[in-house]
């Protein structure tokens, strides 16, 4: 059977992000990036400094995990990273998370494609900005977005912005895919704050500023503006 590497499974919680924020939903995470984010909040997953906690599993090893965890309270399972869709074995889980008959949400930056996209419920497409220092290959995007055009389920773009520069990224990528579902989401540039009143009050503060940025600009009248908020709620933690 198909492994994984795994480096998470938690929950139940919310989706604290996107479009279907606020969703309850288990969260597994799996290990390994083909990019690196200057400003990742999981970079364990690619760093090395975690993988001691991979571990290879089944998709029924997973489901198992999930179950001992949700047991009966939950109905969506959201596969993040690290980037999943780097993945062969992906296929496979997302298969048996369907058999189980829960709702499966993803996680990905737009890098690579993955066929198992199709028989995702709630897909999350998120291009990185100048801050992270990544290059976006609009080649690829352009083919990723082009393919998903005919998808069932729900599919967003969702740019995460730090400062003005990435405000005009989010603009232009906005602008290149006008009829998908476009959100903006504050970047947080202290993923090692520990006091969680100090990580409120600075994240609050970037969310006034990006929701003016959006309601000054004349190409964003139709997108929507979020904080992270299981940050706001739980600050850096892992796993909630
Ligand atoms: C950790 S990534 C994993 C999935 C995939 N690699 C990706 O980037 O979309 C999940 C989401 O967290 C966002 N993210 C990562 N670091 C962040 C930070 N410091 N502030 C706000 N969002 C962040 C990413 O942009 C992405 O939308
Ligand atoms: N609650 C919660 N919501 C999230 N949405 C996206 C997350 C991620 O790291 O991919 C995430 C996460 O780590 N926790
Ligand atoms: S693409 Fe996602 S997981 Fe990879 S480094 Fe960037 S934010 Fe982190
Ligand atoms: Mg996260």
């Amino acid at each position: 059977m198909e492994r994984i590497p795994v480096i998470e499974i938690f929950g139940p919680t919310i989706q604290g992000e996107g479009m279907v924020i606020g969703q309850k939903t288990m969260f597994v995470r799996t290990a390994g990036c083909d990019y690196r984010c200057r400003w990742c909040d999981s970079s364990f997953t690619w760093d090395g400094s975690a993988k001691h906690e991979v571990e290879w599993l089944t998709p029924e090893q997973i489901w198992q995990q999930l179950k001992q965890l949700g047991d009966d309270r939950f109905g969506h399972v959201t596969i993040s990273g690290g980037n999943p869709a780097l993945l062969k074995g992906l296929s496979a889980l997302v298969t048996h998370l369907k058999e189980k008959g829960v709702r499966i949400g993803l996680e990905t930056q737009g890098s690579v494609w993955h066929d198992s996209f199709d028989d995702i419920d709630d897909l999350t497409i998120s291009p990185k900005p100048p801050s992270s220092n990544m290059e976006t290959n609009f080649a690829t995007l352009d083919m990723i977005m082009d393919r998903l055009a005919t998808h069932r389920g729900r599919v967003s773009l969702k740019v995460v912005v730090f400062n003005d520069q990435d405000f005009s990224y989010a603009t232009y990528v906005h602008q290149r895919y006008p009829s998908v579902p476009f959100y903006v989401q504050v970047g947080n540039d202290h993923i090692h704050e520990a006091d969680d009143v100090t990580l409120r009050l600075n994240l609050l503060q970037k969310l006034e500023w990006l929701v003016e940025q959006v309601i000054q600009s004349k190409h964003m009248n139709d997108v929507c503006v979020l904080p992270q908020l299981h940050t706001l709620l739980w600050g850096n933690r892992r796993g909630v």
